[in-house]
């Protein structure tokens, strides 16, 4: 078993990000900022709970979102800006380059920052289970990806997207597959919010959850 990871967490500008969740924040009366205010907050409770997470070095942030930057330099979480634009694998990939440069970085991967249910147990026992290989974790659906986890000293080759979980294991990933609800629970919809409420979600999604009442 090698040395920790580096997790890799995107996010897309806030005005833009999370558009199958707007109204959630505000029961529909369409306040952008509310809609941005429980947007970061989800992204912030992630992050959070994966420092946390046994058999994680560090959590890096890759975002061009100077709110996000600001809130997250304030909890010492480094951000790297992404490429403007260019997409979600391509923020990924740019981030894992300047990560492999690094001494003492030996496996890197990629957490969606949409899992505000979290538990660092959970992300260890998912980072334990991958052992030396590339791996993944699908969503609740099993659809999508929540976490990539490259061989310790290889590419992180991110293929998020429409049917991720799919082109991951096509691409030589291991399917994670443990029991392992909070790291699963990924937010895209209402729906999704409630599931993640019904596990239990960080301080600050539930403190703008009871904003919106
Ligand atoms: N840094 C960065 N993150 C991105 C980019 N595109 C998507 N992401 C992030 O990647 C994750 C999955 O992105 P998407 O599924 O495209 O979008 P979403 O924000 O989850 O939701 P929808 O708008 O409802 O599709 C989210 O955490 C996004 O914020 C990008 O270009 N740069
Ligand atoms: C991009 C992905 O996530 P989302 O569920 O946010 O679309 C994915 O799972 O590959």
């Amino acid at each position: 078993m090698t040395a920790g990871s580096h997790l890799l967490v995107p996010i897309k500008p806030l005005r833009l990000a999370k558009s199958r969740l707007l109204g959630a924040a505000d029961a529909g009366r369409g306040r952008p900022d509310a809609h941005a205010a429980l947007v970061a907050a989800v992204a912030l409770d992630t992050v959070r709970a994966a420092r946390l997470a046994p058999g994680v070095a560090e959590v890096v942030v890759v975002t061009s979102d100077p709110a996000l930057t600001d809130a997250f330099a304030a909890e010492g979480v480094e951000v790297l800006a992404d490429a403007p634009a260019a997409g979600l694998n391509a923020a990924l990939r740019h981030g894992a380059e300047l990560l492999e440069r690094r001494p003492g970085v030996s496996r890197i991967g990629a957490l969606q920052a949409d899992l505000p249910a979290l538990r660092p147990d959970e992300l260890g026992a998912a980072l334990r289970a991958a052992g030396d290989e590339r791996a993944f974790c699908a969503d609740r659906a099993g659809t999508g990806t929540t976490l990539l986890l490259a061989a310790p000293g290889t590419p992180l080759d991110p293929r998020f997207g429409p049917g991720s979980a799919a082109a991951h294991a096509a691409s030589g990933g291991k399917a994670l597959d443990g029991p392992w609800d909070s790291l699963r629970c990924d937010v895209d919809t209402a729906a999704d919010l409630a599931a993640a409420t019904a596990l239990g979600v960080g301080v600050n999604t539930a403190h703008r959850l009871r904003e919106q009442d």
